[in-house]
Parts: structure tokens; C-alpha cells; sequence
């Protein structure tokens, strides 16, 4: 078996993945149409590229299908129960900057940070007699956090997209989402509590750690890491 280097195949993660790797002297590129999934990489023998959803990177790194990875810390750690014992970082890659925050209506002037939403919260099952709703789509991070942080009257409600909506359209009283220039908040009327930031994300390259690999394939990573200018 060959080396499989997964990278997002579409989105804002693709371009700059694909110019990373050219600045280091390795050129990924598409095979077939614009539409076929297909890759190869030029420069290092035995590597195969295989273009993936980001958010499906990290499932196939920690499952050994594929061997190194470029996606989101943020998808890494959301994905993935314990993800340090089946992943390892090897270099983040200085774009796809994300913060995962936790926002509030504009109007909760009373609420800064999460001791008050913790209070709204309590005050808020007492009236309405079910729990503060937050709608995400990272519900491992955002409930580490707030457990973290003592918060415990709340509910997550699931949104895989525009969550930013949410509020406005009272399926959630707050949410948690990653925002990089803040304008999706601001339109929303939302605001970040002053100590909301849940994780701080970039796009980096990552291994598993499982040891299916074979001689040839670690060769091929050798030569790839140092293609790179990386230490394995
Ligand atoms: N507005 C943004 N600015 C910068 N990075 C972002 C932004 N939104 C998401 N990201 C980052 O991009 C990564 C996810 O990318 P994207 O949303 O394109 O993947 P995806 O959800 O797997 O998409 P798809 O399944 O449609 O391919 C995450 O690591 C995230 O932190
Ligand atoms: O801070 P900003 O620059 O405004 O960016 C933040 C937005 O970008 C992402 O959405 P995406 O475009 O991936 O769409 P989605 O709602 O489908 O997740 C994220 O979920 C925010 O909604």
C-alpha cells in the first residue's frame, strides 16, 4: 500500500492547501475533472493523494485509511474522542483561521461573560421550564468547555449550518460557531461573551498513529517530511 495524504477536495481549505504544498517544492494536483475526486502528488514517490470533505479527514486519519491529513484543529478535536491518542499535529499551516466562540443577542446587555449566561441560564428553565437552547455543530468542544466552565442549564440543538439563524429564528437563545472576520455575528445581532472563546482553529497537517504502516510507506514519509523542510 502507498502513503494516502488526504486533503479537502473543495472550500476554502483546497486552494490553500494546494499553494502550502507548492511553496514547499510539492506540487498536489487533480487529476481528471474538475469534478473526479483523483489526485496525485509530483516530487515524492509512493504517495497517494486522496481528496476528502475536511470534515471527513479526521475519521479517516484516526481509522488508518489514511496516513496524513490537512483539515481544521477545530474538526480534529470535535471529531474525534481522545484525538491525541490517534493523531498527531505535524505543522500547522498558517491559514483557515477560526474561532470557535460562544455568542449572545446584542440586546442581553446584562450578559458579558459565562458566569452570567450560567445565571440567565438557571432564571431561564425556571420560567420557561426547559433549558436555554445553543445550537452548534461542535457539541464535544462547546460541552467540554462549558462544563469547564461550570455552565449546566443549557440544551445544545444541533445545526449543521447557518446557525447564526438560529436565534432569529427562535429554535436557539445563543450559539456556538466558529466566525473569522465576525461579520456573520454582527448581521445576526450576536455578540461573543468576553470569555466565549472555545478553541482557536488553523488548517494543519496531521498523521495517525496507527502502525499499519508498511517499510515502503514509511520511506515515502521520510522523503515527504523532508520535502517539506519538516522533522518527523
Ligand atoms: N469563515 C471561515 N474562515 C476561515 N476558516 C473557516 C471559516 N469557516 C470554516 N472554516 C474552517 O474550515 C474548516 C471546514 O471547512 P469547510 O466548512 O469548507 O468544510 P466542511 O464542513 O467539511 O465542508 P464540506 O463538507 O462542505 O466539504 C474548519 O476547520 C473551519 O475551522
Ligand atoms: O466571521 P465570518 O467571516 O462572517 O465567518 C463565519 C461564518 O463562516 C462559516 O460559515 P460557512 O460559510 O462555512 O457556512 P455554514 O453556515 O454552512 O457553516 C461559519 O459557520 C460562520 O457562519
Amino acid at each position: 500500500m502507498s502513503l494516502k495524504l488526504g486533503v479537502p477536495s473543495k472550500g476554502r481549505l483546497m486552494d490553500k492547501t494546494f499553494a502550502w504544498f507548492a511553496d514547499r517544492g510539492v506540487a498536489l494536483r487533480r487529476t481528471g475533472s474538475d469534478r473526479e475526486y483523483a489526485g496525485a502528488v509530483d516530487g515524492v514517490d509512493g504517495v497517494d493523494l486522496v481528496l476528502l470533505s475536511a470534515g471527513e479527514i479526521p475519521r479517516e486519519l484516526a481509522a488508518g485509511r489514511i496516513h496524513m491529513g490537512v483539515t481544521g484543529t477545530d474538526m480534529v478535536r470535535e471529531r474525534i474522542a481522545d484525538w491525541q491518542d490517534h493523531v498527531r499535529e505535524l505543522a500547522p499551516m498558517g491559514f483557515g483561521h477560526a474561532d470557535l466562540v460562544i455568542a449572545v443577542p446584542d440586546f442581553w446587555v446584562d450578559v458579558d461573560g459565562l458566569d452570567d449566561l450560567d445565571a440567565v441560564a438557571a432564571a431561564f428553565r425556571r420560567e420557561h421550564g426547559f433549558r436555554l437552547r445553543i445550537a452548534t455543530k461542535y457539541h464535544r468542544l462547546v460541552r467540554e468547555f462549558l462544563r469547564e466552565a461550570g455552565v449546566a442549564d443549557y440544551q445544545l440543538v444541533d445545526s449543521q449550518g447557518a446557525t447564526e439563524g438560529t436565534v432569529k429564528n427562535l429554535t436557539a437563545e445563543a450559539i456556538a460557531d466558529i466566525t473569522s472576520t465576525g461579520e456573520t455575528l454582527r448581521a445576526n445581532h450576536l455578540r461573543i461573551l468576553s470569555d466565549g472563546l472555545v478553541h482557536q482553529s488553523q488548517a494543519t497537517l496531521f498523521r495517525g498513529r496507527r502502525d499499519n504502516w508498511s517499510d515502503e510507506m514509511r520511506s515515502s514519509y521520510t522523503a515527504l517530511m523532508a520535502a517539506l523542510g519538516q522533522d518527523g
